[in-house]
């Protein structure tokens, strides 16, 4: 599916980063919880799992206003630093989301005004980590780097290349015909990137929403839309989207991958049955007990004396943002 065309804007100031009023801007992950369900036990096993990896970095909980005390608690409780945001909607529209509730997703775009942080690792709630990846946020600034999607699963039967057959991740096995102009630009999957927060990036990013018409990944077709200049692929060891299990398995080394992301119909740990589709196959039965025994490890749990860990005591970390940082913008190129 060709995006549709995005004003040109100067999004990505390159060069002129004035050091934060904060001398040492720090680093961190976030996630996104929204709702009083069962997405706070995602949150809560990511936490654990963090903790697992013995990962340095704090685990930041943009929350929207309808999450309820009592998860908030929980999360304080295992050591997140919870932060609520305001909700954003995209233009009003008819569109079908690929999930109705993808609508909600678009909130996800506040994390670029957590100013306090240099740069972050997002990770939707769905998402564990099962081997440090801290490292992640030493890599260059100026690129935002996520894993590519696959487009062979029924959520994507909207779209042109699954109408052909044709899927980023085996581009020669069915190659893409000229008639339907140039082939889709190299396509992330938004449940897990590495970006860094800045006003001006934000700005734009909320500005250039307003002039976009929704399409049915939502916010994951408008990343990709937006950051397409400067999106660096990173290995799909960093974030396994699980059909690629069936989809691609000649793109997947299980016993290399650091990062599950359990986005595939049926496969959220937390609500499991095995009846889905693929959701009998013994790896995924493997890869769900495996988010079940770091959800149920107590020893996980976080612990007071932990928190001097993080740069920032506890009782900082829940103040307001911190104020923004100056940036020079790079000259326009036009
Ligand atoms: O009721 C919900 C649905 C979604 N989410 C958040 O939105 C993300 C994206 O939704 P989901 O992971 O279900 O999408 P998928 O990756 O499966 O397409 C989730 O991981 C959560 O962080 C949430 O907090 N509550
Ligand atoms: O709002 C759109 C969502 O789109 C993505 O999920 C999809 C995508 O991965 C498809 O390619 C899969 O087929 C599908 O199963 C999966 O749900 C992101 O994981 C999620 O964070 C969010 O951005
Ligand atoms: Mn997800």
């Amino acid at each position: 599916m060709a995006p549709p065309e995005l004003p040109v804007v100067d999004a990505f100031p390159v060069v002129g980063k004035i050091p934060t009023v904060d001398s040492d801007p720090k680093k961190g992950y976030v996630t996104f919880l929204a709702g009083n369900g069962d997405y706070v036990k995602g949150v809560v096993g990511l936490a654990k799992g963090l903790r697992k990896v013995k990962s340095a970095y704090p685990l930041v909980v943009a929350i929207l206003p309808d999450v309820p005390e009592d998860h908030r608690e929980l999360l304080r409780s295992q050591g997140c630093i919870v932060r609520e945001i305001e909700p954003i909607y995209p233009p009003s529209n008819q569109i079908q989301f690929a999930m109705a509730y993808y609508v909600i997703n678009y909130s996800k775009l506040r994390i670029w005004n957590f100013l306090e942080y240099s740069k972050m690792v997002y990770l939707d709630a769905d998402i564990q980590v099962y081997e440090n990846i801290d490292h992640l946020l030493d890599t260059p600034d100026g690129y935002f780097y996520a894993v590519m999607d696959c487009f062979c699963e029924k959520t994507w039967s909207h779209s042109p290349q699954y109408s052909i057959g044709y899927c980023q991740q085996c581009p020669d096995k069915v190659t893409w015909p000229a008639e339907m102009g140039s082939p889709p630009p190299l396509y992330f999957n938004a449940g897990f990137f590495v970006y860094e927060p800045n006003k001006i990036t934000y700005e734009n990013l909320l500005e250039t929403l307003k002039i976009t018409p929704p399409t049915p990944f939502a916010e994951q077709d408008f990343l990709n839309m937006f950051f397409n200049p400067i999106y660096k692929p990173i290995p799909p060891v960093y974030n396994l989207v699980l059909a690629m299990l069936w989809r691609h398995p000649e793109n997947i080394h299980l016993e290399e991958t650091k990062v599950v992301h359990y986005c595939a119909a049926g496969s959220k740990p937390w609500r499991y049955t095995g009846k889905e589709d693929n959701m009998d196959r013994e790896d995924i039965k493997v890869l769900v007990k495996k988010w079940w025994d770091v959800y149920d490890d107590e020893s996980l749990d976080f612990k007071a004396e932990e928190e001097e860990k993080f740069s920032k005591p506890s009782i900082l970390a829940s103040m307001p943002d911190q104020p923004a940082v100056a940036y020079i913008p790079a000259p326009s190129a036009a």
